[in-house]
């Protein structure tokens, strides 16, 4: 069994009767809802799903996990999802799926937010692997390209075979790049106040588990 498998399952085992549970976007946590609706089918476990993404959405429509819509929630038991990179004091970045605006807006309104990733995903400081993507309004990108330069930053409008990449939300996402690196608390602070910018994949403070999976077993970091 893969490493994102044995961390998804581990993850599913964990959920209890009763709960709303969040479901992520990408190839982990569709492990999890695989994982999930096998125990809802074959134990009867009673949950309510809401997803973060139309993807997540019709893949737990079609694996008969009950759901409530997104407009619904207010808070929920856990939201649980992969990630791109994770730093020692558990700074996420995500976003390389361009579901941003729900995936944060679900982390936030989760009692629990639980990572799921294997031990690749572990990095010494966000960014280190992959540009920070920030989505933006369509008509404000040149703007918000303009104003990440400011801060010493480059950014790269993201594309894809169809042309331009089109978030789940109608947003466009700039892929970028900080030479004099701020650090993820600074920078989610001048992300989130740029005027343009819809969400940004650094989740600064929101993980309250990231379950690692390395050779076949699992282990859990825990927020401070
Ligand atoms: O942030 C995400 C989507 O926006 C994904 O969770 C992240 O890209 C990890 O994906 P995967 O589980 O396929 O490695």
């Amino acid at each position: 069994m893969s490493d994102k498998n044995l961390v998804a399952r581990q993850a599913a085992r964990q959920i209890e009767s009763g709960m709303l549970v969040g479901l992520g976007t990408g190839s982990t946590a569709d492990l999890f809802i695989e994982a999930l609706a096998r125990r809802h089918r074959e134990e009867g476990l009673q949950i309510t799903t809401v997803s973060s993404s139309p993807v997540s959405a019709v893949k737990a429509e079609q694996l008969g996990l009950p759901q409530i819509a997104v407009e619904q929630v207010v808070r929920l038991d856990v939201y649980v999802d992969g990630a791109d990179e994770v730093a020692p004091d558990l700074t996420l970045l995500k976003g390389r799926g361009q579901d941003l605006v729900r995936e944060k807006l679900l982390a936030r309104a989760a009692e629990r937010f639980w990572v799921l990733i294997d031990a690749s995903k572990e990095v010494g400081r966000i960014g280190a692997r992959f540009p920070i993507p920030v989505e933006v309004w369509p008509f404000a990108w040149r703007a918000v390209r303009g104003l990440i330069g400011e801060l010493g930053g480059t950014a790269e409008l993201r594309l894809n075979q169809a042309g331009v990449a089109v978030t789940s939300a109608g947003g466009m996402v700039l892929d970028c790049r900080f030479s004099d690196e701020p650090t993820p608390e600074v920078l989610d602070a001048l992300l989130s106040e740029m005027p343009g910018v819809m969400e940004h994949g650094i989740f600064h403070q929101l993980a309250t588990t990231v379950l690692v999976a390395a050779d076949g077993q699992v282990c859990e970091r825990h927020a401070t």
